[in-house]
């Protein structure tokens, strides 16, 4: 070092030092940037992954997803499915996942629209045999695309064994198609009304009331944000290949919402008066809708049929749980529980209160129809022990598809009819 001023050393030795300050100091701060972002890209995939979120109900958002043309979305993948025969059908996945099909594939698999197993307010549905084997319901909506939209926001992001579940839709040529699984037992009412069907018996209507009561308490407790059905009645409750009861038609569903809506939407009979009066749909107006159906399933006979002028003479003459078969419908008489029609009854008088606050939650809904049943698998089970004899038709909900099996049940018409 001899010969070199010690003033430069010093020099050098800052700028060395400064200099390797900064360039610490810079990959730090990239390092931070890359984690920032790192956490930001997680929050926005956790939020898409909830079932339901804040954004499930933002429309913009799904109606771009939903709107968008298989060729024009990058997202949307096409997949090949193999074909029964050996053929192929093409279905694209959008965005939120749902399957889209194509208005050619549907024409083909309702046979070009003629298979009809049912007419609603907001269009016909059909019964289709897709490429692929399966067997699924094609609601085909008129032009208004409200229900619609609310089908596919709601429903493609709620699973539940008791609700009836969207497996695709079709949004082309003006049409707007949704596709279900297909429910082969046909909807409640035509078991309760129909005469093409054998009448339901006892353990049969507890079970579909235990199952529709699992499906809101799914609806109303168990996602966030809750969502509110608004049209329970026995018509939108069907009945799957094992008897199990499921919630359908989410037209007119929505995220609970504690303010006026315009207008009253619903069907005449199983409004709650309270959503008559204040415009709010609260989830006690699904209590009151769902009331209505329990006294359906005891009597048989439906709101158009004087069904609420038959409940409130037999609310005259019976004690909270008792006095209520003179409601029951005529066909189970001889054939019912009688201490479980007088208690289902008086748990449907009070999900009908007209005071909101004196009816019941789903979940306690739930769980009175569950004791239900619980004590009814006791009387069984001892009924057996004394009796010696082999468990052979009802035991539970679960088999309630052996207790009918070999009884002819034809839930859709033989023949194809034109819409
Ligand atoms: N997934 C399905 N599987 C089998 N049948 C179905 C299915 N969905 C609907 N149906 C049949 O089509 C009928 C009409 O259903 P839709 O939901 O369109 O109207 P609705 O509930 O009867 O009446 P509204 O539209 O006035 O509420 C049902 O009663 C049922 O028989």
């Amino acid at each position: 070092m001899k010969g070199i001023p010690l003033i430069l050393i010093i020099g050098i030795a800052i700028g060395v030092l400064v200099g390797s300050m900064s360039a610490i100091v810079g990959v730090l701060w990239v390092m931070l940037r890359r984690r920032r972002s790192q956490v930001g890209n997680s929050s926005s995939r956790r939020a898409a992954e909830l079932p339901i979120s804040g954004n499930a109900v933002d429309s913009s958002t799904v109606l771009s997803d939903i709107t968008e043309s298989p060729r024009s979305s990058e997202e949307n993948r096409e997949i090949s499915v193999m074909k029964c025969g050996g053929g192929h059908m093409k279905k694209s996945l959008s965005k939120s996942g749902l399957p889209k099909y194509s208005y050619k594939d549907l024409q083909k698999a309702t046979f070009n629209f003629t298979a009809k197993i049912g007419q609603g307010a907001f269009g016909c549905v059909y019964k289709a045999q897709l490429l692929t084997g399966e067997t699924v319901a094609v609601k085909v909506l008129a032009t208004n695309s409200r229900e619609f939209l609310s089908e596919v926001l709601l429903l493609g992001r709620l699973h539940h064994k008791n609700l009836v579940n969207l497996v695709g839709y079709c949004l082309e040529k003006d049409q707007h198609i949704l596709v279900y699984e297909y429910m082969s037992n046909g909807s409640l009412s035509s078991h309760l009304y129909g005469d093409q069907h054998e009448p339901l018996d006892w353990d049969m209507r507890v079970c579909v009331a235990l199952d529709v009561a699992r499906g809101l308490e799914y609806l109303h407790d168990e996602i966030i944000p809750p969502v509110v059905h608004r049209d329970i009645k026995s018509s939108n409750i069907l009945l799957d290949r094992s008897f199990r009861a499921r919630v359908a038609d989410f037209g007119m569903s929505m995220v609970a919402l504690r303010r006026p809506l315009s207008g009253i939407q619903g069907t005449y009979g199983y409004l709650d008066p309270h959503y008559i009066s204040t415009q709010i749909f609260t989830k006690e107006s699904d209590v009151y809708s769902f009331g209505v159906l329990l006294f359906e399933l005891i009597a048989a006979r439906s709101p158009q049929q004087g069904l609420m002028e038959l409940v409130k003479l037999g609310a005259m003459s019976t004690e909270e749980r008792l006095g209520w078969e003179d409601i029951m419908d005529p066909r189970l008489d001889g054939k019912s529980n009688m201490q479980e029609l007088n208690e289902m009854a008086a748990l449907a008088h009070r999900c009908i209160n007209e005071s909101q606050l004196q009816r019941p939650s789903m979940r306690e809904v739930v769980l009175s129809l569950s004791q239900i049943l619980e004590s009814k698998k006791h009387q069984k089970k001892n009924h057996l022990r004394q009796s010696n004899t082999k468990l052979t038709s009802f035991d539970n909900c679960a088999s309630i598809s052996d207790h009918y099996k070999g009884k002819s049940f034809t839930g859709i018409p033989k023949s194809p009819e034109v819409c």
